[in-house]
């Protein structure tokens, strides 16, 4: 959807600002543009909407070369949000919202409903928010609003320059998530710079690690953090990788224990081959939990003494919310459940699978695992 063809660009003081590059990013994808200050990430996205024009190479967008399309008309195709948001001051919520659609020739009441119902999708009520102005607004609602706008043309194509970077770390954390949600829905092409690898790895299908004006590793994000294409790559991404990852490694369905099951209308069991077995309904849904002890010591049917379970996951969400799920509600383990179903359960993970499903996940980095056996060696050979 967007090509990058030995795209170099020289400002006219002689600074090379990007350098030779290529690299694609196919459409509904979301690439995250990472790394440190000046490296040149926002030229690489100033190019794409013709706000900068390359020195060398060429760019496609939708398999056209952007040099030959007016740069009003390419800007059409492609929403632009920054961190400095640029809403109109004199125009409220919805006007801001609708001001695209309404230039592009759209009705003005057909354009009003429009921003009406993208306000709703960015989490802003527009009953609420809609004929407010940007100054009774907070820095994230305002951020939101820079969304709604960018998305008001339906473009398949946006740009974001840092868009959450004014805003708290809370503010900032839930802007990512309901971003997350938004893209699930709208699955736009995404070019996202940011300089915060966290960020980066949070959103991005896939991320390239900025060096100066080059592109050092262009991977998926348990990729750049299990396997870092070099040192600079791995000094970026941080010492604490290991821990990043868990935040992109999923639960598998394979990572999971079978414990004793038991049915809402059984009879009590007396006997269980553990300290606790997991309560099902009639459906194999995931009901709640009762311990042996509880059972060994009461009578009548499983309904009447089942707890309920508060630590449970879908499968396929994030060990790092395993993890988290667990020390929330102090379990020692938690249940997972189907996504798709009414909460089929398939299975626990425990804190001993939580590890296994980490090194599992950093296999890959075979070279790195060496080395962790060679300081355990030798650690070992000086104690003994
Ligand atoms: N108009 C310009 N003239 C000369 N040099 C420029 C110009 N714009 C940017 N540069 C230089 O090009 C390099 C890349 O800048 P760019 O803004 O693309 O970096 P960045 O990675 O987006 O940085 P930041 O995260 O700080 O925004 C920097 O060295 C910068 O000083």
């Amino acid at each position: 959807m967007i090509r990058f063809e030995h795209v170099t660009k020289r400002y006219a003081d002689g600074t090379t600002a990007v350098d030779d590059l290529s690299f694609e990013v196919a459409e509904g994808e979301l690439v995250t543009l990472v790394g440190p200050s000046g490296c040149g990430k926002t030229t690489t996205m100033k190019m794409v909407n013709r706000l900068i024009e390359p020195s060398e190479g060429r760019i496609f967008v939708d398999g056209d070369d952007i040099s030959g399309i007016d740069p009003v008309q390419l800007r059409r195709r492609i929403g632009y949000v920054i961190q400095q948001v640029g809403l109109f001051p004199h125009k409220t919520v919805l006007e801001n919202t609708a001001t695209v659609p309404h230039l592009l020739g759209v009705k003005r009441g057909k354009a009003r409903e429009r921003a009406a119902e993208l306000l709703d999708l960015v989490g802003l009520d527009p009953a609420v928010f809609g004929d407010r102005y940007p100054e009774q607004l907070s820095g994230g609602q305002r951020q939101r609003v820079g969304v709604a706008r960018a998305l008001a043309a339906d473009p398949p194509v946006l740009l974001m320059d840092e868009p959450f970077g004014a805003v708290d770390p809370v503010v900032r954390e839930h802007l990512q998530n309901e971003f997350l949600r938004l893209q699930q829905a709208v699955r736009k092409t995404v070019l996202f710079v940011t300089h915060d690898i966290e960020e980066a790895v949070r959103l991005g299908d896939r991320i390239a690690v900025y060096g100066e004006g080059r592109i050092e590793q262009f991977d998926s994000p348990s990729t750049v953090l299990g396997a870092p294409a070099n040192d600079y790559v791995a000094d970026f991404v941080g010492a604490d990788r290991g821990l990043k990852r868990l935040s992109v490694t999923p639960i598998e369905e394979g990572d999971l224990e079978q414990p004793p099951v038991v049915h809402l209308d059984d009879t009590l069991p007396k006997e269980l081959d553990a300290r606790w077995a997991v309560v099902l309904d009639g459906g194999n849904n995931l009901h709640g939990w009762i311990s042996a002890e509880h059972a060994r010591a009461g009578s009548g049917t499983v309904r009447e003494h089942a707890r309920r379970m508060e630590a449970w996951l879908p499968v396929g969400a994030s060990l790092k919310q395993a993890f988290a799920t667990m020390l929330q509600h102090d379990a020692g383990w938690i249940a997972v459940i189907d996504k798709d179903s009414e909460g089929r359960f398939l299975g626990v993970l425990t804190p001993a699978r939580l590890h296994e499903a980490l090194r599992r996940s950093t296999a890959a980095d075979a070279r790195d695992i060496a080395r962790a056996e060679v300081e355990l060696e030798t650690v070992a050979a000086i104690r003994s």
